[in-house]
């Protein structure tokens, strides 16, 4: 199938409708159903569909063959979770859903991380320690998004009512009313659903840490009421077909541990320092996210708590940029670097979230399927902060007089950040 340019523009022509947490997309138990699924199937892997008991599938079995041979057709290239996993780190080649992939063909062998993003090379496209940090991550959860909706195509409404009851007229109508009935509702819920996200610094994960939901081996979807199906767990890690390009194996800065990501065929938490692995240790994981936990709600807190005065005597952030990122933040006196920032609570989230694995290694992370989940979350904080501060947002490009330069990031301080 040839590549094609894939806008990313959210979910289209479906109504507005909010993103909602996994634990309450839990309770939605029809958008759960929808939304699992549809991460399986970007997957690409097998749904590993099983009827729980008691439930008979008669009805719903027109629909669910659809569905179950969206999962085995070679989907669209540039749509697939490897290749929107691909986008963020290794391996260090366009996207293929990019417009201009293969137009600026600027990729270095011998440097082919992109260090200086000016003018813009491939070789990994996130954007880290910088004001873009946030705004980056925006669209790049927003093509997940786009992503599983295209997985969702098995709802439109064009496959034929299932061969049941053929034995009357009457029996064949109210089969069809059904059937188109079942439709409606998987129509309705499909155009409702959008990504989740999940809050790591609510109060319950001090208590409880990682929700299960992200690391059951299976989960169990309920279709309707007394019909259930088992699923593999598509939350918990994603198995590689075949190692991608230029994953090599990572040791440490302390010379502890080293992750064998050109040998590991899955994504991994928490992994022993060895070739070998089984499963992701949760245990370990738990250990150190319930240690953290205070001290993240805390710091989430103190992100919104802005000083009325430009004091550098806090670690609170004191404008737009000091909250974005870590590292590049206004040029004059309000320059404080030691300030708590959006990025680096985000950054202890993923070594949390990795230890010896993927989630502590930017090359690696966007394979773990839990990173979008946690990127969905940094998403909202970022929009909460900019509802909250409306004023102490950007407010445009501004030109230097002195030199002459634009500076794409002006804030309401007469701050600014150019790029
Ligand atoms: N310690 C890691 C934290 C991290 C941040 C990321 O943004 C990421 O994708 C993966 C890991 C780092 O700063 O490199």
């Amino acid at each position: 199938m040839p590549d094609i340019s894939v806008p990313i523009v959210g979910r289209e022509h479906t109504g507005v409708h909010p993103r909602l947490s996994i634990d309450e997309l839990q309770i939605e138990t029809k958008q759960f159903a929808l939304s699992i699924l549809s991460y399986l199937i970007i997957q690409y892997r097998n749904v590993g569909l099983e009827p729980q008991p008691g439930c008979n599938m008669t009805v719903y079995s027109a629909i669910f063959s659809e569905l179950l041979m969206f999962g085995v057709k070679p989907p669209e290239q540039a749509l697939t979770f490897a290749r929107i996993a691909g986008i963020h780190g290794l391996p260090y080649e366009e996207w293929k859903g990019d417009p201009s992939h293969d137009a600026k063909a600027d990729y270095d062998e011998n440097d082919p991380k992109d260090t200086e993003p000016k003018p813009s090379r491939f070789g990994g496209y996130c954007n880290h320690g910088s004001v873009l940090f946030p705004s980056w991550h925006r669209p790049y959860v927003m093509a997940l998004e786009v992503c599983t909706e295209t997985a969702l195509s098995w709802v439109q409404l064009n496959n034929p009512p299932p061969a049941i009851h053929r034995r009357s007229r009457s029996c064949l109508r109210e089969s069809s009313r059904l059937h188109r009935y079942i439709r409606r509702i998987w129509a309705d819920t499909a155009a409702a659903l959008r990504f989740p996200w999940w809050d790591w610094a609510d109060s319950d994960v001090a208590q409880n840490g990682l929700p299960t939901v992200f690391s059951d081996d299976r989960l169990v979807l309920e279709f309707y009421s007394g019909c259930a199906m088992g699923v593999f767990n598509p939350l918990s890690f994603f198995p590689f077909q075949s190692i991608p390009k230029g994953f090599k194996d990572v040791t440490n800065s302390d010379n502890t541990m080293t992750a064998y990501f050109s040998q590991w065929m899955r994504t991994i938490r928490y992994a022993p320092s060895s070739p070998e692995i089984q499963d992701n240790d949760t245990a370990a994981l738990n250990a150190a996210l319930i240690q953290e936990a205070p001290t993240l709600r805390n710091r989430v807190a103190s992100l919104f708590t802005l000083p009325a005065t430009k004091s550098p005597q806090t670690s609170a952030s004191h404008t737009f940029d000091e909250f974005l990122n870590h590292t590049v933040q206004s040029t004059n006196e309000l320059h404080y670097y030691t300030s708590d920032s959006l990025e680096g609570v985000h950054d202890s989230m993923h070594d949390i979230l990795g230890g010896n694995g993927n989630m502590t290694y930017p090359d690696y992370a966007g394979f773990d399927p839990i990173f979008f989940l946690h990127h969905c979350n940094v998403d909202r904080l970022y929009a909460l902060w900019e509802y909250v501060y409306p004023k102490e947002c950007y407010i445009g490009q501004w030109n230097n007089p002195e030199d002459q330069s634009d500076y794409s990031f002006t804030q309401s301080t007469g701050t600014y950040s150019g790029l």
